[in-house]
């Protein structure tokens, strides 16, 4: 019986019950992500103290500088997750190729594929950062350290989440059983189930989007946001309220506990790219948490847990949120200027009546 005193470990064993023959290797998977995820908050509730603020002075495989509390983060999930005997490999964002699980230790049936530190341009700012994970499954035999081991749809998680190290630490899974919160009690050390089953509202009047982009954003995307912020005296008839905090997983935790739709949508701002956002460590398992949660997640144009990775680091447009705010971004694509049937014809980017921000 679960309970708000109910331990991580206490949640994990009632979802094991759903599954006598399991091994217990998911759970003990989860519970040294959530290891990880405690080292890193601590060492960020440290800040200026610790000398862990700053440039790295490096760059990533993604040409993106590194700070410090990047590469920490980085090493505290490689060697929380490396020896447990459940992986056979790991990919990050902070590494250009898989990383392989070292000799000395024991080979198991699943891929950990991670984002240590989300967010990471808020760090200095003290502003709200975290961690993102998704859990798959390895190819029989243990395999799993090469490029095309981790290129599944996000269909195929097993398990996937966030830590969301802000005013509290927060850890929020999913095992495909809906969407569960966890706050760390510091004295403790200790995740406590503070928020069960997780549900997002089907509408809402909430949007977050880097709106200095609206230039090289699709039409749809213009369209939408346009209509958004033209509030009642446009076809939405309704007034819209606005946040970005640049940090993916505080975004979906927020719109995770009141509602909202998240853009980062594909643009033609860098042509060499899709987008902004990571599919494997950042689209897909937000994509899961919020599926389950009963929201949406698309490309604009595919849902995202559908998408065929064809690079461990490919980036991809993520739009996700509401289901009704989502499902009209949706409708809007499917007409490459914006337009829908729906839309009214004097308000659309062909009317009589263009909104610009
Ligand atoms: O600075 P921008 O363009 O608004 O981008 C913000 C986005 O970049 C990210 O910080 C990317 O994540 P990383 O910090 O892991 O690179 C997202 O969390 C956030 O949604
Ligand atoms: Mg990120
Ligand atoms: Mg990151």
């Amino acid at each position: 019986m679960l309970t708000e005193r109910s331990t991580l470990a206490q949640f994990l064993i009632e979802e094991r019950r759903r599954h006598p023959g399991s091994s217990g290797d998911l759970n003990s998977l989860i519970l040294d992500v959530a290891l990880a995820c405690k080292a890193i908050s601590r060492r960020i509730a440290s800040g200026a103290l610790t000398g862990v603020l700053g440039s790295a002075g490096a760059t990533n495989v993604q040409g993106e500088r590194q700070q410090k509390l990047d590469v920490l983060a980085n090493d505290i999930f490689l060697r929380a997750n490396e020896w447990g005997g459940q992986l056979a490999g790991m990919a990050s964002e902070e590494l250009e190729a898989p990383y392989a699980i070292p000799v000395e230790y024991p080979r198991g049936k699943y891929l950990l594929v991670f984002d240590p530190l989300d967010g990471s341009s808020n760090i200095d700012v003290n502003v709200s950062v975290g961690s993102i994970f998704s859990i798959l499954r390895a190819a029989a035999g243990g395999v799993g350290a090469e490029p095309q081991d981790f290129l599944q749809p996000g269909t195929a998680q097993v398990a996937s989440g966030y830590a969301v190290y802000g005013p509290s630490t927060i850890l929020v899974i999913t095992v495909g059983t809906g969407v569960h919160g966890f706050t760390l009690d510091p004295n403790l050390g200790e995740f406590f189930l503070t928020h069960h089953n997780i549900t997002l509202p089907a509408s809402t009047a909430e949007f977050a989007v880097n709106s200095s982009n609206h230039r090289f954003w699709e039409p749809a995307v213009q369209r939408y946001i346009d209509e958004c912020l033209a509030g009642t005296s446009g076809p939405r008839e309704k007034d819209f309220n606005m946040r970005w905090v640049a940090s993916l997983v505080a975004e979906a935790h927020r719109i995770l506990i009141r509602g909202g739709v998240f853009l980062y949508p594909r643009d033609s701002k860098d042509p060499a790219r899709e987008g902004r956002l990571r599919l494997l460590y950042e689209a897909n398992p937000i994509a899961f948490l919020i599926e389950q949660a009963g929201g949406r997640a698309t490309t604009g144009r595919q849902r995202v847990l559908e998408v065929q990775p064809t690079d461990v680091h490919q980036r991809i447009g993520l739009i996700f949120g509401c289901r009704d705010e989502v499902e009209r971004i949706e409708r809007y694509h499917e007409r490459a200027d914006g337009s829908d049937d729906q839309g009214s014809p004097l308000y659309g980017f062909r009317g009589l009546y263009r909104v610009t921000a």
